[in-house]
Order: structure tokens, then C-alpha cells, then sequence
């Protein structure tokens, strides 16, 4: 109880002498009993004013704690009031109800002065609240608060923060349980934002003075806070670090959490409840519309304690056996319809007035409070394990409202992309036509100087034709002789001027002129002095090419007279062979009177020896034989007539080099050159051998002379057609002629292409000179410097060609 200290009625103590303050605590239901009520014994006797005696009753009653005057706002709150919002954090319902006689101090209890020591109840549970929440910093625990503040107004229940027609219902359904319909819910984050809610609410509550209070409440009023509390149960994957992180990334708006993980939801509601004060009629002096507030109030009040009377057991019970509680009897028991033995923890502040004229008031609350002390509530903790509670709500709906606004975003920046680039379409479509009306501006107002010129300038020479001075036309006078001479000397001048300004335009373009045709000249020079070499390195590879193949032609038929040689060197041995045998027969038949003549016959018949007729003896006839037989066998073979001969034996030169043996045979083959000349040449080798002359004395002397003339005294060979080309044009030691000429002809090949690349080197060289050391000055014309780098492009293609076009072959 909080006593209040009305000053018409100071010095009365009959409520703090009849209130006892019990133990300071609450039960386990809220509300504690009474262990003693009734009138005591002693009585107690008054004088008023007039001096009149008055007679009271005392009575004594027990509870939880008593409030004197000296008693502060703080001392009521830390102890009849924060334990209920303890509770309502652990989702308990609570309320706290201010019931008192009309200017007792409920208002003043409950709500105080803000911002000072004296605020009331609710401004500290709101700041204990917040307070709390910030506490509780655990990542998995979240909060939301809301808050709603109703009247109640001639049983008119109103929205203090949403005020609209009024006349809100009062429902119940299992869901939600027995709530004001319509009513409106306001979520806030601090307690300036429910200050705010309160003083708002305030404004709107409905107050009147009376007698015994300048601002009474006519109305009841109940702010509610409801704090719905969150959370994340550490039992799922990951445990309580999955848990915690999963809530701070939905906190965040991360998506993708939240439904997966376990949560407990406790939602606790507090109301705060600053009833209408009873009063007496005939002591406040109410009428009219005081009169029917006060009734009204008086009614809901005595309705109140009726639902209380019932609830302490002063009921009879009813048909189901239940005691019957009279809650839909008004608006006020019915809202509070928990708080009144139901889910609730419930605090009745009962105030009384000191004043000895508010002796029944006083006495009829502390009876009521009394009473109230007997209810008997079930509290628990309401807990939400489904998706009823709005923070769960909150957060589905938080997750499509993020959804949705990443759509609007996307959505947005699509439709701002295009509206600039609209905008900036329009833009340049406006600036065109502003252009082009500009333009046709600007176009019409020199149209128009143009006229006014034309008109001026016709005027003035209309003027002059008609101006006369001294009786003359102006054109006449010496005057305007002057001027005129004047005038034209001037423009003469300028003329001239302009003149010589482009003459010598002229003459620098006609510089460039001759510069250009001064280097496309040197440029042709050069091109033809590169055709003319690559022409001649031309000639030099063909015929590099054709003794090439003169070479090897000579190489081959060399081969192939080897290979002959070969063979008749193989064939002569044999015929020495048969000689010596037969030879041998000879000498077994002969005896030793014939050895001098066989001797002799056998020196002068080495020939006849060699063909079949005798052989000679020993070494010596051995070598004579050879000798005699080499250059026998192409006698042989010539001697056969035949115009189509092999020329083999004048292409033996180069074998005679390699074998001494094989240089006697050439030279036994020059002498039987001669003796081929012989009249018969049948090849018949007795006559051949009696009538040829002795060995050659001085074979390389023959050998030259066979050389020198290959065909001379060969029957035969005078006919060109006779004898092959390669053997009657080459001379006897062609291949290594030929070597040493194609030598001479690939460092002549050489020392051309060296003397061509330096002379293009020069050339480009030259050219890049002269158009980098200003041959043709910046003043030149511009197609002249054209064309000279094409030339000059043409020249280093033409270079390009040349030299891989020269690029050896072998
Ligand atoms: N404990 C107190 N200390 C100082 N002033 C008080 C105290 N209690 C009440 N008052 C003052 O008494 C006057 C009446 O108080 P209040 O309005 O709170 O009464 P009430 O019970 O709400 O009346 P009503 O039922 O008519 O609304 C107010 O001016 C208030 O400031």
C-alpha cells in the first residue's frame, strides 16, 4: 500500500495504524493470503470541526508490505514491482494493479513524474527491461517488445496509441487466449520509443477534475508490454557455437538460416494497470457527466470485487461445479480475466487516504485487498515450441521483406538504368532540336544582314550615282579621284603582297617538286643497275648450271671408260697368257741351234706374240707383251672400221694419271693410232705386228699431241657427226677444268652479290638521308613525299627480291 498524503486529511492515521506490514515476500502464486482480517476490539474517536465526536472501528490486517509517506518511488518498485518483470522475462504473465480510493496516488504510483526520482512503476519496468535485455548478451538469445495501451471509459474500452471510433471487443480464442480485438501492438527497441508510446497514451486518457482531484482519472488504464523472447537451442549440428553463429548471421540478414535450427520461444506479458479511484458520490459531488463516469466506475470497481470475492472462495460453485466469477461483468474484470486467478503474477497495490472522511473508502479497500490476498493464480511459463508467437512471425516475415526488397532493389536499379538512359535520350534529343533551332536562327538572322547589306550597299550607290558635288557627280571630283587612286593602290598592294606570298608558295612547291623528281631519277638508276646485276648473277647461275652438268657427264663417261679399261686389261691378260704358252710349246719343239732366231724372232714378234704367234720368255717379253698389247687393242677396235666407235681411248687422260702401267698403254695407243692408219685396219694382228714400227720412244710426247688434236689421223673422226659432242668440245683434262672454272664462277657469283647488296644499302641509305635531312622541307608538298616513299618502299621491295634471289644454292 502506498500511502498517499492528501492535505485536507493530514494527521489521520487510520489506515497506517490498521495495516500491519507482513513478511516483504510475494508467495509462490502471486498473491499472498491474509492470515487476519475483521474489526478489532479497540475503537477509536474523532472531533470534527464542529467539534462533533465521531466513533471508528479499528480493524488489522496483514500484507506483504506497507508504505508510509516517507516511503520513495524507488523503494515500491525495487519491491512490489521488479520481481514481476523478473518474471515476465522468464515468460510469465505479471500485472501490477493500482486500486484506490480517487486521488489516493495510483496515477502518481504508476506513472510518477518522468525523468526525475518520482517516476512510477512503469517508466522503471520499462528502463528494467531494456536494461535486462542488454544484459543478456548471448548470441543466441533475441528479443522483441511490444507494447499496447488501452482505456477503459464508461465500459468504452479505447486504443490509447491508435485512437479511432473506440469501442474495441474483447475475444477469446485458444490461440491467443482473451485479448482486445484491434487493439493496436507497438514493437520498440528502447525505452525513449515507449516513453514516447506513454506519453502519447497519456494525452489521450481521459482525466476531469473532481473535488478531491484536480486531474482524476476517469477511465481505467493498462499499458501492456509484452517481451517475447528467442532462443537457438544448442542441441542441433554444430552445438551451441552453430547455434550462436547462425543466429548472429540471421541477426545480420544472411539468408539460409533459422528455420533449420531448434528454438524456444517465451513470450511474457505485463500489464500495468492504474485503475479509475473509487469514489463517493455525495463526498466528490459528481454530477452530470461526473456523476455517470462515476457510476460507471463505482460499478466496474464492485464488479471487480466481486470477480475477487468469488475467486477467494466466496462463491457457490456453479454447474460444472466450478465457483461462478462474474469476469464478463465488465470490461475491466474481463480483460484481466488471467491476472484474476489465472495464468498470472499478480500485484494489487491498494491505496488509502490518511483522511479520516475517507474512513470507509479506506476501510472497503483494505477489505478488498484483503481479499485479493486469498486468490489463488497458476502461473506458468508460456513457452512456444510451434510458430504461434509473433517474433517467430517477425522473423518470416523479416526473411520475405529482405527477399522481396533484394527483388525491389534489383528491380529498381533495372528501372533506374532505364530511365536515365531514357532521360539521357531525351536530353540528347532535346539538345539537337535546341541545336537545330539555333541554327535555323542563326541562319535566318544572317539571311537577314545580308538583305539589310544588300539594301545598304544599293542604297549608297544609288546615293553616290546620285550625290553631285560642286555641281559634279562625286565620281568626277578630284576628291574621290584621290581616294579612288588611293584606294587602288591599296588593294595593289595587298595584292601584290599576296602575290609574292604565293610565288613563293610556288617556288618551295616547285623545289619539291624537283627534289622528288631528283630522287625518283637516282631511284630508277638504282632499280636498273639491280635489274642489270640480278640479270648477270642470272647468266652466272646458268652457266654455273651447265658446266655443272658438263662435269658430271664427263664424270660419268669417265666411269664408264674405266669400267672398259677394266675389262680389255682383264681380256689382255688372258691373250698373254695363250702367248706364253704357246710360247713355251715353241721352245719344246725348236730346240737350242734356233734359241738366237727365236730370241730375235721373239723380240720382232712381241706383236705376233701378243696376237697368237709366239710368246716371249721371262720378264722382260712379259713387259713387252703388256706393252705392245695395251696400245694394240684399240688398234684393234678402230682397224674394225666402224663409223660409230667409242671415242674411249682419246678419254683416257685422266686414268693415266693414277697408273704408269695405264700411261705406257695411252702411249702404246697413240703409236697404234698411227699404225690404225695403216690400208687394211682389219685388225689382223701378224701383219699388223710385222709391219708396224718399233715401240713408241717418247710416249708423252705422243700423248700430248693426241691430246692436242684428238682426231688427228683417226679415219673416221673428221666427220663431227662421227663423234659424240662431250668427247670432241671437252679438252682431255675437262673435269678439272670445269672444277676449277665453276669455282671461279661461284667467287665471282659471290663478289656480285656483294657489290649489289652495298650498292642497295647505298642507295636506301641515300634516300633515307635525303628525306630525313629535310630534301624536302616541311613546306613540300605533301603528295611529292608520297610518292618518293613509295619509291623508295619499291626500291627496298625490289632489294628484298634481289638478294633472295641471290641466296646461294648449293
Ligand atoms: N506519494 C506521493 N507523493 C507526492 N505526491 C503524491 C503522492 N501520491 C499522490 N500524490 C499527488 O496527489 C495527487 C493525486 O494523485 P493521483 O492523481 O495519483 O491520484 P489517483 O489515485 O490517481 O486519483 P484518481 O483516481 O482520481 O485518478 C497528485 O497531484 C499527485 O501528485
Amino acid at each position: 500500500m502506498n500511502p498517499s498524503f492528501g492535505t485536507e486529511l493530514t494527521g489521520l492515521s487510520l489506515a497506517q495504524t490498521s495495516a500491519s506490514a507482513g513478511p516483504t515476500s510475494s508467495s509462490e502464486h502471486g498473491l499472498s493470503r491474509s492470515n487476519e482480517s475483521g474489526p478489532l476490539s479497540a475503537r477509536t474517536t474523532y472531533s470534527d470541526d464542529d467539534g462533533a465526536v465521531k466513533l471508528y472501528n479499528s480493524y488489522r490486517f496483514t500484507f506483504d508490505t506497507v508504505y508510509g509517506p516517507s516511503s520513495s518511488q524507488e523503494e515500491v518498485y525495487a519491491q512490489c514491482a521488479r520481481p514481476a518483470v523478473l518474471n515476465v522475462l522468464q515468460g510469465y504473465n505479471a500485472s501490477i494493479i493500482a486500486y484506490g480510493q480517487t486521488g489516493t496516488g495510483k496515477t502518481f504510483t504508476m506513472e510518477g513524474e518522468e525523468g526525475s526520482d518520482r517516476s512510477g512503476i512503469i517508466p522503471r519496468a520499462i528502463q528494467d527491461v531494456f536494461s535486462s535485455i542488454a544484459r543478456d548478451t548471448g548470441e543466441r538469445c533475441r528479443f522483441l517488445v511490444r507494447a499496447s495501451y488501452l482505456q477503459i471509459y464508461n465500459e468504452v474500452i479505447s486504443d490509447l496509441l491508435k485512437p479511432g471510433p473506440g469501442n474495441l471487443g474483447v475475444r477469446e480464442d485458444r490461440r491467443r487466449g482473451v485479448h482486445v480485438e484491434g487493439l493496436s501492438e507497438w514493437v520498440v527497441r528502447s525505452p525513449g520509443e515507449v516513453f514516447m508510446l506513454m506519453r502519447k497514451g497519456a494525452a489521450g486518457r481521459t482525466t476531469g477534475a473532481t473535488k478531491l482531484n484536480e486531474a482524476s482519472s476517469r477511465s481505467h488504464a493498462i499499458f501492456m508490454l509484452t517481451v517475447e523472447k528467442a532462443v537457438l537451442l544448442d542441441d542441433g549440428p554444430g552445438g551451441a557455437s552453430a547455434a550462436g553463429l547462425a543466429a548472429a548471421m540471421e541477426l545480420a540478414g544472411v539468408p539460409g538460416t533459422g528455420p533449420a535450427l531448434r528454438q524456444t520461444v517465451r513470450v511474457g506479458k505485463l500489464n500495468l494497470v492504474d485503475l479509475a479511484g473509487s469514489e463517493r458520490v455525495h463526498v466528490t459531488g459528481a454530477t452530470g457527466q461526473r456523476l455517470e463516469e462515476s457510476k460507471k466506475i463505482n460499478q466496474s470497481l464492485s464488479t471487480l470485487g466481486n470477480v475477487i470475492s468469488a475467486l477467494a472462495g466466496g462463491a457457490r460453485a456453479g454447474r460444472e461445479g466450478k465457483p461462478h466469477v462474474p469476469y464478463r461483468d465488465s470490461k475491466l474484470t474481463r480483460i484481466l480475466e488471467d491476472s484474476l486467478g489465472g495464468n498470472c503474477k499478480t500485484t494489487f497495490l491498494a491505496m488509502i487516504s490518511p483522511a479520516v472522511e475517507a474512513y470507509s473508502e479506506s476501510l472497503s479497500t483494505l477489505k478488498f485487498a484483503n481479499r485479493a490476498k486469498n486468490v489463488r493464480n497458476a502461473p506458468t511459463v508460456n513457452e512456444d515450441l510451434d510458430h504461434r508467437t509473433l517474433l517467430r512471425k517477425y522473423e518470416l516475415e523479416l526473411r520475405r521483406l529482405r527477399a522481396e526488397l533484394q527483388q525491389k532493389s534489383k528491380d529498381l536499379v533495372d528501372k533506374r538504368l532505364l530511365l536515365e538512359l531514357d532521360a539521357a535520350r531525351r536530353r540528347e534529343q532535346a539538345d539537337k532540336l535546341a541545336a537545330i533551332s539555333a541554327l535555323e536562327r542563326q541562319s535566318a538572322e544572317i539571311m537577314r544582314h545580308k538583305a539589310a547589306m544588300a539594301a545598304l550597299q544599293g542604297r549608297i550607290s544609288l546615293m553616290q550615282s546620285q550625290l553631285l558635288v560642286g555641281g559634279h557627280r562625286v565620281e568626277d571630283t578630284p576628291q574621290f579621284r584621290q581616294l579612288l587612286a588611293a584606294e587602288q593602290d591599296r588593294i595593289r598592294g595587298q595584292y601584290q603582297a599576296r602575290l609574292a606570298e604565293l610565288e613563293a608558295e610556288r617556288e618551295v612547291m616547285a623545289e619539291g617538286h624537283a627534289q622528288v623528281e631528283r630522287y625518283r631519277v637516282l631511284l630508277c638508276k638504282q632499280r636498273d643497275i639491280m635489274t642489270a646485276l640480278t640479270q648477270r648473277l642470272g647468266e652466272r647461275d646458268g652457266q654455273v648450271l651447265a658446266l655443272q652438268g658438263k662435269l658430271d657427264a664427263a664424270l660419268a663417261r669417265q666411269r664408264e671408260l674405266e669400267d672398259g679399261l677394266d675389262a680389255r686389261t682383264a681380256e689382255m691378260l688372258g691373250m698373254r697368257r695363250a702367248a706364253t704358252e704357246a710360247a713355251a710349246d715353241a721352245a719344246t719343239q725348236g730346240g737350242p741351234a734356233e734359241e738366237g732366231e727365236t730370241e730375235e724372232g721373239a723380240t720382232e714378234g712381241l706383236d705376233g706374240a701378243a696376237s697368237g704367234g709366239g710368246a716371249p720368255q721371262g720378264s722382260a717379253a712379259d713387259a713387252a707383251l703388256e706393252h705392245t698389247s695395251l696400245w694394240r687393242i684399240p688398234a684393234v677396235r678402230i682397224g674394225a672400221g666402224h663409223e660409230e666407235r667409242q671415242p674411249g681411248p682419246m678419254l683416257l687422260g685422266p686414268h693415266t694419271d693414277t697408273s704408269s702401267e695405264a700411261g705406257s698403254s695411252v702411249n702404246g695407243r697413240g703409236a697404234s693410232s698411227q699404225g690404225d692408219a695403216g690400208p687394211d685396219g682389219d685388225g689382223r694382228t701378224s701383219d699388223t705386228a710385222s709391219q708396224s714400227p718399233a715401240p713408241d720412244p717418247a710416249p708423252s710426247a705422243r700423248r700430248a699431241e693426241v691430246l692436242a688434236s684428238p682426231a688427228a689421223g683417226i679415219p673416221g673422226t673428221d666427220s663431227p657427226a662421227a663423234r659424240p659432242a662431250s668427247a670432241t668440245k671437252l679438252p682431255p683434262d675437262t673435269p678439272t677444268l670445269l672444277q676449277t672454272k665453276l669455282e671461279a664462277l661461284r667467287r665471282e657469283r659471290s663478289a656480285l652479290r656483294s657489290i649489289l647488296q652495298e650498292k642497295v644499302a647505298v642507295v636506301v641509305a641515300d634516300a633515307e638521308r635525303s628525306l630525313r635531312s629535310g630534301g624536302l622541307n616541311a613546306e613540300a608538298p605533301q603528295d611529292a613525299v608520297k610518292k618518293l616513299s613509295q619509291q623508295l618502299a619499291y626500291v627496298q621491295n625490289l632489294v628484298g627480291a634481289t638478294i633472295s634471289a641471290m641466296a646461294p644454292s648449293e
